[in-house]
Order: structure tokens, then sequence, then C-alpha cells
């Protein structure tokens, strides 16, 4: 922290209950540091959240965007908090459409019909870009339950379930993610099939563990979906905190849902100060 005897203010936000501290940075320094993410992460001494997005300023975009875990470490990519923050700052400007810089590339945003649309950038699926630790046909990992790799500027592994419901989320989601195929470790899906172009997913984030839902992790699953056969390139997705949907297009794949603004607030100079 620069500037320690000042409190911060912050809101939270979450986008079908994946949740989400937003600090806006917007003319001036950056503040977020591992420490402070880690600190803000603790859902007992902190303010708790699945991830931070800071705002800042972009020469050639409208605004850019920096995603931190909560057990410190850095993010590519946030499906679910780009589409808060897109939402966030839309309603500000009255604008219906945003570029936003993030650490995967310049993203779109747009609103259609109330609805906030962002797009994902295309998936990556060669081994070297999810990334993968050596060369994998992506479309058949090689692990028990055959699932797919996919980059969304984070790295995804979707397993293709009879049944999500009945996967043991929490220790598989554990040790998938750090399985040596993945060198940066990875985020991992469970899907199945409830109808047509209609998935049910379970998620683990890596960096952070079981959430209700992941927006990127959506995007992943739709891709994965499309090539093994399973669905068509549009596709609702079920998650444990609401209902995504994901449109995967020769731009890249399109992400939507719920978006909802909880409370602002600021942070105590004490609790920086303790950093
Ligand atoms: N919840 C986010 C993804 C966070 C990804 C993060 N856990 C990682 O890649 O380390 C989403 O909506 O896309």
């Amino acid at each position: 922290m620069t500037n320690t005897a000042q409190s911060l203010p912050f809101r939270k936000m979450h986008g079908a209950g994946n949740d989400f501290v937003i600090l806006d940075s917007r003319g001036r320094d950056r503040v977020t540091t591992p420490k402070l993410a880690a600190a803000l992460g603790d859902r007992h001494r902190g303010v708790g959240f699945d991830q931070l997005a800071e705002l800042h300023d972009a020469g050639n975009a409208d605004l850019a965007l920096d995603f931190w875990n909560s057990d410190g470490t850095m993010a590519g990519a946030c499906g679910n908090a780009t589409r808060c923050v897109a939402s966030m700052v839309m309603d500000e400007t009255g604008r219906d459409a945003l570029t936003i810089r993030t650490a995967r590339g310049l993203l779109a945003a747009e609103r259609r019909n109330g609805r906030v649309w962002v797009n994902m950038g295309p998936p990556l699926t060669d081994w070297d870009k999810i990334p993968l630790s050596a060369p994998q046909d992506s479309l058949h990992l090689p692990l028990d339950g055959d699932p797919v790799g996919v980059g969304m500027g984070n790295p995804h592994c979707v397993f293709i379930t009879h049944d999500a419901e009945k996967v043991a989320l929490e220790e598989q989601g554990a040790r998938v993610e750090r399985d040596p195929l993945f060198p940066e470790r990875t985020n991992v899906e469970f899907i199945s099939l409830l109808g047509e172009d209609h998935l049910r997913m379970r998620v683990w984030e890596r960096g952070t563990g079981v959430t209700l839902a992941c927006g990127s992790g959506a995007c992943a699953a739709a891709v994965a979906a499309v090539r093994r056969g399973l669905t068509g390139p549009r596709v609702v997705l079920d998650l444990d905190g609401g209902r995504l949907e994901a449109d995967w297009r020769d731009d890249g794949v399109w992400l939507t849902g719920p978006v909802a603004e909880v409370f602002r607030a600021e942070l105590t100079a004490e609790f920086l100060a303790g950093l």
C-alpha cells in the first residue's frame, strides 16, 4: 500500500453467486498486492470474495481490469467479474458498449435488451496456450475421466460426466487443480447434459475452491461440449448459483447471466495499516 493512512472505498457485487470485491482505481495508482487480496479475501477477518477485480485506466480501451483470487494469486480472466464491472460502468456512463483491457486481451462488452454480454475471446485449444506441461491433444487429456482442456485466458479442465451432481467436487477439484499436467494449475469443471443445448455445471476454481458459478468456466464448458458433439454453440448452463449462457461465435465466446450489486463500503485505515 502506498498510503495506509486513508480508508479505501469498494463495492461488493456478484454474478450468479460468484462474488467479487470491486476496487475502482481509475485516476489513481493501483493498490492491490497479493497480501491485500488474501487479507480481503478472508471471509472472517476481511470481506470475503471469490475474486477481487481492480479497475484502472487503459489508454486504448474504456477501462482495464485486473483479477485476483482469494489466495492472493492473479487470474488472467474472470467472466463474471467482467460482466459485473461492465454493467456497473454502463449504468454509470449510459453507454451500451465498452472495451475492456485484461491480461487476456481486449474484451468487448455489449448491453442487448437489458442483458450485458461479454466476449471472452476465442478459446485456446493448443496445449502450450492452455497451458499444458507437454504436447497433448486437448480434446482428450490423459487423465482419468477423459477431460477436455480449454484456455480462456486462464486454464480449464472440463469433465463430461453422466451426472455432475454425483461428483465429489472438492476432492476431485483439489486434485486436478494441482495435477502436473497443468504448469499454472487449472480451474476444474464437471458438466452433464440436461437437455438440448442445456448443461448442468459444477466448478472448482484455481486459487479459490468451490464457487457457485464461473463465467470463464461456463465458456470453457460450452467449448468442450461443442468439441465433443454434445451441444450446439449456444448453451444454457445451470450452476449452483444460477443460470449463465455462453455463445461460441466466430469472434469469441460470449457470456451473459445475472448481475447484482450488494453493498458499498470502505476498508478502514486500521485494516489497511495491519497488512
Ligand atoms: N470466477 C471467474 C474465474 C476466476 C478464475 C480464477 N479462479 C483463475 O483462473 O485462477 C469467472 O467468472 O470466470
